[in-house]
């Protein structure tokens, strides 16, 4: 098709060179989502020599992710991105074909099936427990806790003894630096590096900036960590039983077979990429979840109370909300649904590609085109949502699920590429939150006002509360609260 027949959508004028890279600013979800609020739901940008398409209305949504999701079900290829998944072995950034095919399918069977994430139930109730324990002491003397840590390191623990098949010690990393990789780590995934949108002189940009120097760090340390976990069940082979086998060992296996997956033969960096996509993907998202939803709840105390009072109610003296609670915690699922649509914590999804030409809303778009959807903003749009700034968990009353079905509602992103964990994600949020809850009241450390809560956010592929989330417990007592 010719240039000039074509009825490309529209978007700001470009620099030469450097196109619209400029005008993406340090969080780039809210800068898109203003320039959509100028240009429409369907806008083009030059990102340096890359042409990119964003969409941010529930309506082109729904067109990219189910009418053309085969069209655009490919990965881009990005330096950061390249180098942290081995050179696109992993689920999540790999591209289309049968090698994704496979290995997704692999561990769909092995560790995200409904089946298999109940199986795991008594670990995250103990893992919970020891959550509870861990904040009980900072209660005795009242001392704030810093919620971001907390809820790292009981994601973290969660997702190594599911997947890995270990505790997580923290030790893993040099003293105090396991947030700080994996801060760094979703950071670079999610970077806008100048190699990948400038031809030539993009590389000289990252090197001088120290992005490249922070990417080397980030690989260096992650792949320690998954040396580690591989080296640790290879030497426990032989006393492991049938039942004590995890993820990791199968994809072990599938190495030391000489398996073949699209003709290409399966390595130990095939397996590292695969861990990388469990534990960044696995760790972040679900702890920043918690974090954002007591962030929400200690700013509107009447949602924390009715909560509270719910899961008390529910709970009664039982002693700990289990997962056969969660069902009935209506009122709960309401506040982690309305978390997520305020804080998606990966506000623009994982970008994709286009395969080939289609239409969105009458507008051309070409093959080998980045696609972002920015479901902040589409959770946000006011023509959907009644006062879509605000923090109001009854609006869920009317069940809208994430099913991938409701392109008003994608934390979760849709299609072939949409998230695998959803069950797992979730499952791990609500039972933590419901404990939080039921088992301590919260206030903010003296002299700060619900309204000093600072909300900014941490630019990233999973995009963190910027500043730690500090309160400060009060440990409820069945039928006498202590405040
Ligand atoms: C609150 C929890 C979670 C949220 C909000 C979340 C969000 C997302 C999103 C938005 C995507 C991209 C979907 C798209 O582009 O359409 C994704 C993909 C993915 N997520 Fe999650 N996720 C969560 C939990 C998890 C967990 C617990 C794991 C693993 C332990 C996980 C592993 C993955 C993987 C492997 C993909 C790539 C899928 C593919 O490309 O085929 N996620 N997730």
């Amino acid at each position: 098709m010719k240039k000039q027949n074509k009825n490309l959508p529209p978007g700001p004028s470009k620099l030469p060179i450097l196109g619209n890279l400029h005008q993406l600013g340090t969080l780039p979800h809210q800068s898109l989502c203003n320039l959509s609020k100028k240009y429409g739901p369907v806008i083009l940008l030059q990102l340096g020599k890359v042409p990119t398409v964003v969409v941010s209305s529930a309506e082109a949504a729904r067109q990219v992710l189910k009418n053309h999701d085969l069209d655009c079900c490919t990965k881009p290829s990005l330096a950061g991105i390249g180098r942290l998944s081995y050179n696109y072995l992993d689920i999540a950034f790999a591209p289309y074909g049968n090698y994704w095919k496979e290995v997704r399918k692999i561990c769909v069977i092995e560790f995200f099936s409904t089946k298999k994430v109940q199986s795991f139930r008594f670990i995250r109730e103990q893992e919970v427990a020891l959550l509870i324990d861990s904040i009980s002491q900072s209660s005795l003397s009242a001392i704030p806790v810093d919620l971001n840590e907390k809820m790292m390191y009981f994601s973290a623990s969660i997702i190594c003894r599911t997947a890995f098949g270990k505790r997580f010690e923290g030790n893993e990393f040099d003293e105090g630096k396991f947030q700080e990789v994996v801060r760094d780590a979703m950071a670079m995934l999610g970077s806008f590096s100048a190699s990948d949108f400038l031809p030539y002189i993009g590389w000289i940009i990252d090197r001088l900036s120290g992005l490249q120097g922070r990417l080397e760090r980030s690989f260096l340390d992650l792949d320690g960590f998954y040396q580690h976990i591989i080296d640790q069940r290879l030497n426990a082979k032989e006393t492991k039983h049938e039942e004590e086998q995890n993820i990791t060992d199968t994809l072990l296996k599938l190495e030391s077979n000489q398996t073949e997956i699209n003709a290409v033969q399966f390595t130990q960096n095939h397996v590292k990429a695969i861990l990388m996509n469990l534990f960044l993907g696995g760790v972040g998202t679900s702890a920043i979840t918690v974090v954002w939803a007591m962030a929400e709840l200690i700013r509107n105390p009447r949602a924390m109370k009715k909560s509270q009072e719910e899961i008390r109610n529910c709970v009664g003296n039982k002693g700990e909300a289990d997962e056969g609670d969660i069902e009935k915690l209506k009122y709960l699922k309401m506040v982690v649904k309305e978390t997520l649509r305020l804080h998606p914590p990966t506000p623009l999804l994982i970008p994709r590609e286009t395969m080939s030409h289609f239409k969105i809303n009458e507008y051309d778009i070409d093959p080998k085109t980045q696609v972002y959807v920015n479901a902040w903003a589409i959770q946000r749009d006011p023509d959907i949502w009644t006062s879509p700034e605000e923090f109001v968990p009854e609006r869920f009353e009317d069940d809208i699920d994430f099913n991938g079905q409701n392109y008003e509602l994608l934390p979760f992103g849709s299609g072939r590429r949409g998230c695998p964990g959803v069950y797992m994600g979730l499952i791990t949020v609500e039972l933590a939150l419901a404990n939080l809850l039921y088992f301590f009241d919260w206030k903010l450390p003296d002299g700060l006002k619900e309204e000093d809560v600072n909300m900014e956010e941490l630019p990233g592929l999973a995009v963190h509360k910027k500043l730690p989330l500090k309160l400060v417990p009060v440990k409820y007592i069945a039928g006498h609260s202590k405040i």
